[in-house]
């Protein structure tokens, strides 16, 4: 393929365990070229000077903010995995890409197709159960809890309950001790499991009389995470505007 025609992509946390793996699928693919990757320390300046058109970011909570600050006002897309959205965040963002020239910034809290689907068919599931809870678990090297999938889902699955008009799954617990039933993420109970050895699961119970339905999700390795990724960095030019979820770049 003609370079002239490879979009020129930028990653940030290039040295980090996803930022690796995303390094490496841009490097394999005819389409894109791969003109700068930054970490900790470096000069984010790296993507203006090598005319980077798309930067992946996967760094951490505390700085991402500053990092897409930094994108949009430099007319740079943003593909962003980094965790720690909450609708504050998100419509700082929306107002930074209002006064753009045409920016795109896909924010997803997983770039695994089968985690998107997990989401959209415990959103489905929501209504027909009295009961629904998450449990997420992740490698102990993860620095939120609870994980920004886990977040994201109990928020769907609260907003389609409320939609059909059900209530809070039922709880007789008075006694507790503190922590014992999870972190209450928008009415729906998450819980977090951090082990050696996990990469990055979740699960989603879902309980009615006499049946329970199980939605699992594994990712076994960070390669999960790329053909999403990749997905995003094809497409965001041709979208605008911040775009959540990779939910409608999968037409779902
Ligand atoms: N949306 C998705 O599909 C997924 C999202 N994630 C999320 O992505 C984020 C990163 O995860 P992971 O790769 O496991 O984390 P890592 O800690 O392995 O990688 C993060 C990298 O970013 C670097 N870094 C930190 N601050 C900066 C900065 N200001 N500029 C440039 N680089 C910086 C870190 O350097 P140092 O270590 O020196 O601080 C590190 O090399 C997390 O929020 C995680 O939850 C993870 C997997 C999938
Ligand atoms: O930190 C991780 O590893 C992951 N973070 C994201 C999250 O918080 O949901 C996505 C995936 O779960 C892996």
């Amino acid at each position: 393929m003609d370079d002239k025609v490879k979009v020129r992509v930028g990653v940030l946390g290039a040295n980090g365990k996803v930022g690796k793996a995303i390094c490496e699928a841009v490097d394999a693919a005819a389409d894109l070229e791969l003109v700068a990757s930054v970490d900790q320390g470096d000069d984010i300046a790296a993507f203006v000077n090598s005319g980077t058109e798309v930067v992946v970011d996967f760094t951490h909570p505390d700085v991402v903010m500053d990092n897409l600050k930094f994108l949009v006002e430099n007319g740079i897309h943003a593909v962003v995995g980094t965790t720690g959205f909450d609708d504050a965040r998100l419509a700082t963002v929306t107002e930074w890409l209002d006064a753009s020239q045409g920016t795109g910034v896909l924010i997803a809290p997983n770039f695994a197709i089968g985690a998107v689907l997990l989401m959209r068919f415990s959103e489905q599931a929501a209504r027909f159960f009295d009961s629904v809870e998450v449990i997420e678990l992740h490698h102990p090297n993860k620095a939120d809890a609870p994980s920004g999938t886990a977040y994201r889902t109990a928020g769907l699955i609260a907003e389609a309950r409320a939609k059909a008009g059900v209530g809070r799954s039922p709880d007789a617990t008075t006694t507790e001790l503190e922590g014992s039933r999870g972190a209450d993420v928008d009415g729906v109970r998450v819980h977090s499991i951090r082990l050696a050895g996990l990469v990055a699961h979740q699960e989603v119970l879902l309980g009615t009389q006499g049946e329970t339905l199980t939605i699992r999700h594994d990712s076994m390795d960070r390669t999960s995470f790329a053909p999403g990724v990749l997905l995003g960095v094809r497409e965001i030019s041709k979208r605008p505007g911040l775009t959540v979820g990779l939910d409608p770049l999968l037409d779902l």
